[in-house]
């Protein structure tokens, strides 16, 4: 339950449903329309008590089919229903085209040439009092271009005659205009400002990465996701294609909780070096609190011993702030290179405040030429800005680059360019592709940060870890956050676990940790907030 699908997979697992004989299409249409009624009433228990007058625009295709079911399940529970219709009621597919006739038994279906929102909603004088509810039923997986002028035009009329508030929002799998694989607005007229934010977006079956990346979540409000009776599994088992296109399938970001786990049964009598040696490269003077923070996560998230490797003149600044962090003379790529002739020390993590500097670059490729398991981070990647590629030949598979926005813009300038720019036709390239391509280029794993952190391992694993809706944690943009993510994925690394689940456990940790929190959170509490959400989370 804990994937996100691309709207092909989606589609490959209902074809694969039809073909087995697990269900009809009638039969997804009529539990999908169930499942969107059964899921806003339980997330908008308000719903039950505004007035009962709903709205529901349906679409052209199997979107549109669903909305007709809720139109006549709506009805059927005593609402008033007024139902739209973008697109040609001849040229509906057969499920849908079943669903508008049942629906035609009912109520009218008035066409999109007589929406006219502002006489009948807008203006001094409406003729109907207002909806309480508006299902957008127009687009879900099938959106492949930006919505037409006139539907667009209607829909922001629409938005501007009942604004946000004074009617509920519900989205059949998508807000329309979403691309749905990508998370990005298929909008390039308007700057990817869909007409409205939705209140609540049902997604069936599974969440699809839309609702998860880019701009998504904002426009998808919250998200539900109904049971729609597909078995994935019995389906996955019997149908090698589905097999096939499933083998790609993102996870969403869960922290490995066995392994986090110091002792148990496995490990009762461990000693402090069984959890590993962390080295945590600092800058010079004015310049080590990134890298002690990184050092003081990696200590707090596990490993066994955590030093801090800070030049010389830095050391008595360094001196004065460490108690549990062990610190070492390091001056430079030599020093550095004698310290590793210790092999216990397993894993390093070099970037935070250490400086835009050849010395820098000299210090990556020492710890790179070490094949140790190692973290590189903010300078770390800047130092190469100028030349990724003499970098991207020294990485190996214990690597994994924890870039943001910039530096990933910085180490990967012609993918950037083709991801920002404004996507004109679904799908449209996600997050995801982007850091698959790096990742590929660069060899080693990737973990891409934002609201959105895409983790990839090159031609393995991809994980999403989505900082929103519930997991929201808008106080991790602020200074620090990340030395202290790169922080906790060289402790983890040390401790044993492999780079690509170090960067999955250590990503859900840190926005676990922002959670507890809270506001006012800064970058030091969120090593101190570590014991309490591994104690919460039964670790
Ligand atoms: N896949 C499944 O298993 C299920 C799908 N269901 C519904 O079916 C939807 C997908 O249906 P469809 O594939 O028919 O696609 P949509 O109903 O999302 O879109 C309809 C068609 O419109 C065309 N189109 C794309 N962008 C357009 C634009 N901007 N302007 C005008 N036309 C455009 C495309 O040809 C597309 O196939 C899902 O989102 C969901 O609501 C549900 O009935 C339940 C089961
Ligand atoms: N709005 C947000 N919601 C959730 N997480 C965020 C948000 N903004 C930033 N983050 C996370 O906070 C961290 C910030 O890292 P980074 O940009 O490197 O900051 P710094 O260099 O100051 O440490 C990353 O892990 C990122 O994913
Ligand atoms: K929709």
């Amino acid at each position: 339950m804990n994937e996100l699908l691309t709207s092909a997979q989606m589609r490959a697992i209902e074809q694969a449903a039809f073909d087995s004989g697990q269900a009809t299409g009638l039969e997804l249409m009529e539990r999908a329309g169930q499942g969107v009624i059964e899921a806003m009433f339980e997330a908008l228990p308000d719903l039950a008590k505004a007035k009962a007058k709903a709205l529901i625009l349906c679409g052209p295709g199997n979107n549109g089919g669903d909305g007709f079911v809720i139109a006549r399940l709506l009805h059927e529970m005593g609402w008033q229903v007024s139902c739209f219709l973008y697109g040609d009621p001849g040229r509906l597919q057969p499920d849908a085209k079943a669903n508008h006739d049942r629906w035609g038994e009912i109520g009218a279906v008035v066409p999109f040439a007589d929406w006219h929102v502002r006489e009948r909603w807008g203006g001094a004088v409406p003729v109907e009092q207002p909806p309480s509810l508006i299902v957008d039923s127009l687009f879900g997986t099938g959106l492949t271009r930006p919505l037409a002028r006139d539907l667009d035009e209607a829909l922001r009329n629409l938005a501007s005659c009942l604004p946000e508030g004074k009617a509920w929002r519900v989205a059949v799998d998508a807000p329309s205009g979403l691309c749905m694989d990508s998370g990005r607005p298929l909008d390039p007229e308007n700057d990817g400002e869909l007409p409205s934010r939705q209140d609540l977006t049902v997604s069936f079956h599974r969440l699809k990465r839309g609702h998860m990346l880019g701009d998504g979540p904002e426009w998808c409000g919250r998200v539900a996701v109904a049971d729609i009776g597909l078995n994935q599994p019995a389906l996955r088992a019997a149908r090698p294609a589905l097999r096939e296109q499933l083998s790609d399938m993102v996870q969403l970001a869960e922290p490995d909780k066995r392994q986090l786990r110091k002792g148990g049964e496995d490990y009762p009598g461990a000693h402090k070096y069984d959890y590993g040696h962390a080295v945590v490269l600092s800058g010079g003077p004015g310049r080590t609190g990134a890298a002690r923070l990184a050092a003081r996560a990696a200590l707090r998230v596990g490993a066994g011993l955590v030093t801090l490797a800070a030049p010389a003149p830095a050391m008595s600044e360094c001196a004065s702030q460490l108690t549990a962090v062990m610190l070492t003379r390091c001056n430079g790529a030599p020093d550095l290179g004698t310290l590793l002739e210790d092999e216990r020390l397993n894993a390093l993590c070099l970037g935070p405040g250490l400086g835009v500097s050849a010395a820098t670059r000299d210090l990556v490729l020492t710890a790179l030429g070490s094949r140790r398991r190692c973290v590189l981070d903010a300078d770390a990647l800047t130092a190469f800005a100028e030349r990724p590629q003499a970098l991207f030949a020294h990485l190996h598979s214990g690597v994994v680059l924890t870039p943001h926005a910039g530096e990933f813009a910085r180490l990967f300038p012609d993918i950037w360019a083709r991801f920002i720019a404004c996507p004109e036709q679904g799908p449209a390239i996600s997050k995801i592709e982007a850091a698959q391509e790096a990742a590929a280029r660069a060899g080693c794993i990737l973990l891409f940060k934002g609201q959105d952190t895409v983790i990839v391992e090159p031609g393995g694993r991809v994980v999403v870890h989505a900082a929103c809706y519930e997991r929201a944690a808008p106080w991790l943009a602020t200074a620090g956050a990340g030395d202290v993510l790169a922080g906790m994925i060289a402790g983890l690394m040390a401790r044993g676990f492999w780079p690509v689940g170090a960067a999955e456990t250590a990503a859900w940790l840190h926005a676990e940790a922002a959670i507890s929190f809270g506001p006012g959170l800064i970058a030091e509490d969120l090593a101190e907030e570590l014991p309490a959400v591994l104690r919460a989370s039964g670790v």
